[in-house]
């Protein structure tokens, strides 16, 4: 980076230099799913995650064997504002829990064998709130997406975002009315369970962040930076650094896709190595993905964040990369093929 280079311009030319997929490595999945003792194409989705396993991760026999959790944690001066159901005290104190295994997350990383990690982003230090102030300055949005970097540094071949940090669905709801305009109710939703007047709260913080954006809306790392928070920040960086480390990533719900969101604005195919592990109980989360021309694997009335939906997905894409690795062929079984 020469001196004078602006930080957001590293993050677009790491953007501009992403690599696309393996299509040799998808060629050989294919050719062999042809020989396992099944009928052709009956494995349905399990066949096509497969062959995303292997577009992005250029293994022709994609396993996973240190799948990741990685959990952003941070705090949001706009939940002074009463947008959220549950004080800003419980960011800490959740990521007490994550460390005593006491949490959703700890659980469903338990029952599939995924590693789990924290990453602490100064949750003392909420970033000043949306409706008046910008979250961060560039360079602090390009350090915090540098640090989300971080995520996948120890190695890993399938990351799951996750994040932590009460008021974060207002915060994501104001990146995405930024990014993909409509009205503020389009983008606010219960979040950890508002009632009516402080979803009113909600809607009217959404649309004071947003309204401070001005010429800023066409420019998502601006957006991403004056009304986004730093989980978020570091969950987009944490997506550019797999695509660059050539690791599959599973986003989670309505908060981690604003991360994601702000990448495909940049570039559609920035999210190509990315697979949305479940749709949020969150009702704007749907209409994100619509916005994105994406879908989710996964839809059960989930609306916890913490990485869970994007886990639970984690599990069905563990499942997938073992059978097509470990099935028997037809010849090795000797079953007979098809007539
Ligand atoms: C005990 C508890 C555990 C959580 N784990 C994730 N979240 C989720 O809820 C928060 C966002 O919702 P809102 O915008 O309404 O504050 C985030 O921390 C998110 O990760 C939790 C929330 C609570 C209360
Ligand atoms: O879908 C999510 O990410 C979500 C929903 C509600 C609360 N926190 C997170």
């Amino acid at each position: 980076m020469s001196p004078s280079a602006l930080p957001f311009d590293d993050i677009r030319n790491l953007v501009a230099e992403m690599p696309g997929p393996d299509e040799a490595a998808v060629e050989t999945v294919r050719a062999r799913d042809s020989q396992l003792t099944k009928p052709a194409g009956s494995l349905g989705q399990l066949e096509s995650i497969v062959e995303w396993l292997a577009a992005w991760s250029g293994k022709p026999v994609p396993k996973i064997t240190r799948p990741l959790v990685a959990i952003f944690a941070t705090n949001h001066g706009v939940a002074d504002k009463g947008v959220s159901a549950y004080p800003q005290s419980v960011t800490r104190q959740m990521l007490e829990n994550f460390a005593a295994g006491g949490a959703a997350i700890n659980q469903i990383c338990a029952a599939y064998d995924l590693g789990l990690k924290i990453f602490d982003l100064a949750i003392d230090m909420p970033t000043p709130s949306i409706t008046d102030e910008d979250a961060l300055d560039e360079p602090n949005c390009a350090a915090t997406m540098a640090y989300g970097m971080e995520a996948i540094a120890g190695g890993t071949d399938l990351l799951c975002l996750g994040e932590m940090g009460i008021a974060n669905t207002t915060v994501a709801a104001a990146v995405f009315n930024g990014l993909f305009g409509g009205t503020a109710a389009d983008w606010v939703g219960p979040g950890t369970g508002v009632d009516a007047a402080g979803l009113e709260r909600k809607r009217a913080a959404v649309e004071m962040a947003v309204s401070r954006l001005g010429a800023a809306a066409k420019d998502p790392l601006e957006v991403l930076r004056k009304v986004g928070g730093r989980e978020i920040a570091a969950m987009a960086g944490a997506i550019l650094a797999a695509r660059l480390q050539r690791t599959p990533v599973i986003v989670d719900g309505f908060v981690s896709t604003a991360a994601a969101a702000v990448l495909y604005k940049m570039d559609p195919s920035t999210l190509d190595h990315c697979l949305f592990g479940h749709v949020s109980a969150e009702p704007a989360h749907r209409r994100a993905l619509e916005a994105m021309g994406k879908t989710a694997l996964l839809d059960l009335g989930m609306r916890l964040g913490e990485g869970t939906g994007a886990a639970m997905a984690a599990g069905i894409v563990k499942a997938a990369a073992q059978v097509h690795a470990d099935m028997a062929t037809f010849d090795s079984a000797g079953v007979s093929q098809k007539d």
